[in-house]
C-alpha cells in the first residue's frame, strides 16, 4: 500500500444506500484513510414519532462497522433549510420548478458538508454519484458516469473547480449492477437495499401536501389557451408542472385526447391547459438560462457554441446552440423543437462524455402557433 493513499483522509457522505456503501468499500479497499460521514439535513419525524433518517443512521452504522471504518452522524438541517429549502420555496412562488437536488449538491454536500470534512483533516469528499471527475493540465473535469441509465452528472452541473477538486465519485466508473454485485459479495447490509427516489425531504409523501404546509395556495381559472374557455379550477398555480396531464381533473373518459398544462399567468392566477400532447403549445425552440456555471472556467464567450444539453434528468440529449448575453445568462436554440420545457429546471451542457456546465431555465421560448 503507498504511504500517501494510507495518509490521504477521505469522508464519504453516507446515505445509508447501496451506492455509498460500496463507494467507501472501495476507498478502504485501495487504502485511504476512510471516515463515514451520514448528514440529517431534514426532521422526517412523522406522526408515529417514526423518522426514517434514523433508520438510514443506522444502515450507515452497520456498514461502517462491517467495513471497518470510523463514522459519525452531522446536522446539516438549519444551513439546508436555509440554502436549499428557502430557495425551494422561493421558485415555487414564483411558479417555477426548482431542482433542489442541484443546489444540494452545491452548497450541502460540496459546500457545507465538504467544509466539514476539510476541518476533519479530509483531502477529499467521496460521494456514490454516478459521475466522474478527472483533471487534465490544473483544470477539473466533470465527465458522465459510465452507466448510462444512472449518470448523475445532470445534478452536478452546478460544482465549481474547487468543488470538483475535492470531489471523488469512487463508483462512477461500474455500471449499478455491478455496484449491488460488489456489496452482496461483500455481504453490506445494504446490499439489497432499494434505491431512493423523488425529493428527500418529501420521500413518499403527497407532494400537493407537502409544499400546502409551506405556501398558501390560490386557487383560480383553468382555461384554454387555443380557444379561451374555461375549462374548471385549479388549486393553486404553484402545483403545476408545464407539460403535467395528471391530476388536472378535467377531459374525464370519452371526452377525447387527455389534456395538458401548456402555460401559467402568475399575475392573473390563470393556469393554460391544451387538448393533445402533441400541441404545438407545449413545444419551445429555445430558453434563456441564468446563472450559468461553466466547469472548465475558460469559455470563448464571443462565439456561439454548438453541444447537447438535457433540461430534466433520465432524458436523451439534444443538439442545440448556445450564444453567451452576459457573463453568466446565454440565449439557447434547439435543433428541434423540445416539449415542455420548466422555468426553474436546470439545463445542462454536454461535449460528448464531458460535462461543460449548466444553468437555470428563466424564459421559455414558445413555438409561435399559427391557427387555421
Ligand atoms: N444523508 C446523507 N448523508 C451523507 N451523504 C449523503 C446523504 N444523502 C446522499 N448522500 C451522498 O450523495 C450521494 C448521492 O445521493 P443520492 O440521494 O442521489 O443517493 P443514491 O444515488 O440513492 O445513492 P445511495 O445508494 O448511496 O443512497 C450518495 O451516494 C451519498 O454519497
Amino acid at each position: 500500500m503507498s504511504n500517501s493513499i494510507a495518509n490521504t483522509r477521505v469522508v464519504v457522505g453516507m446515505s445509508g444506500g447501496v451506492d455509498s456503501s460500496v463507494t467507501a468499500l472501495l476507498l478502504k479497499q485501495q487504502g485511504y484513510d476512510v471516515i463515514g460521514i451520514f448528514m440529517k439535513n431534514w426532521d422526517d419525524t412523522d406522526e408515529f414519532g417514526h423518522c426514517t433518517a434514523e433508520d438510514d443512521a443506522e444502515d450507515v452504522r452497520r456498514v461502517c462497522e462491517q467495513i471497518g471504518i470510523p463514522y459519525y452522524t452531522v446536522n446539516f438541517e438549519k444551513q439546508y433549510f436555509d440554502k436549499v429549502f428557502s430557495y425551494f420555496l422561493e421558485e415555487y412562488k414564483r411558479g417555477r420548478t426548482p431542482n433542489p437536488d442541484v443546489m444540494c449538491n452545491r452548497e450541502i454536500k460540496f459546500g457545507e458538508f465538504l467544509q466539514k470534512a476539510i476541518d476533519l483533516g479530509a483531502e477529499y469528499v467521496a460521494t456514490g454519484h454516478y459521475a466522474r471527475v478527472i483533471e487534465e493540465d490544473g483544470t477539473y473535469k466533470l465527465l458522465r458516469g459510465v452507466d448510462n441509465n444512472k449518470d448523475q452528472t445532470y445534478f452536478l452541473n452546478a460544482l465549481n473547480q474547487q468543488q470538483l477538486s475535492k470531489a471523488m465519485f469512487p463508483i462512477g466508473h461500474l455500471p449499478k449492477p455491478e455496484v449491488r454485485r460488489i456489496a452482496e459479495e461483500a455481504g453490506l447490509a445494504t446490499a439489497k437495499k432499494k434505491d431512493s427516489t423523488g425529493v428527500c425531504f418529501i420521500g413518499e409523501r403527497n407532494f400537493k401536501e407537502f409544499l400546502s404546509n409551506y405556501l398558501p395556495a390560490k386557487s383560480g381559472k383553468m382555461i384554454d389557451i387555443r380557444t379561451g374557455e374555461v375549462k374548471g379550477d385549479h388549486d393553486g398555480l404553484m402545483y403545476y408542472t408545464l407539460g403535467q396531464r395528471q391530476g388536472l381533473g378535467i377531459g374525464g373518459s370519452g371526452s377525447g385526447e387527455p389534456w395538458f398544462v401548456a402555460d401559467k399567468d402568475l399575475e392573473k392566477n390563470i393556469l393554460y391547459v391544451v387538448q393533445g400532447d402533441q400541441h404545438p403549445s407545449l413545444y419551445s425552440t429555445g430558453l434563456t438560462a441564468t446563472g450559468i456555471n461553466w466547469i472548465s472556467g475558460h469559455a470563448d464567450k464571443s462565439q456561439p457554441l454548438r453541444c447537447t444539453a438535457k433540461f430534466r434528468y433520465r432524458q436523451p440529449d439534444q443538439g442545440m446552440t448556445l450564444t453567451w448575453t452576459s457573463d453568466d445568462t446565454m440565449e439557447v436554440t434547439f435543433d428541434q423543437p423540445q416539449k415542455a420545457i420548466t422555468p426553474g429546471q436546470a439545463v445542462v451542457f454536454f461535449d460528448g462524455e464531458l460535462c461543460l456546465g449548466g444553468g437555470t431555465i428563466d424564459q421559455v421560448h414558445k413555438v409561435q402557433i399559427q391557427e387555421a
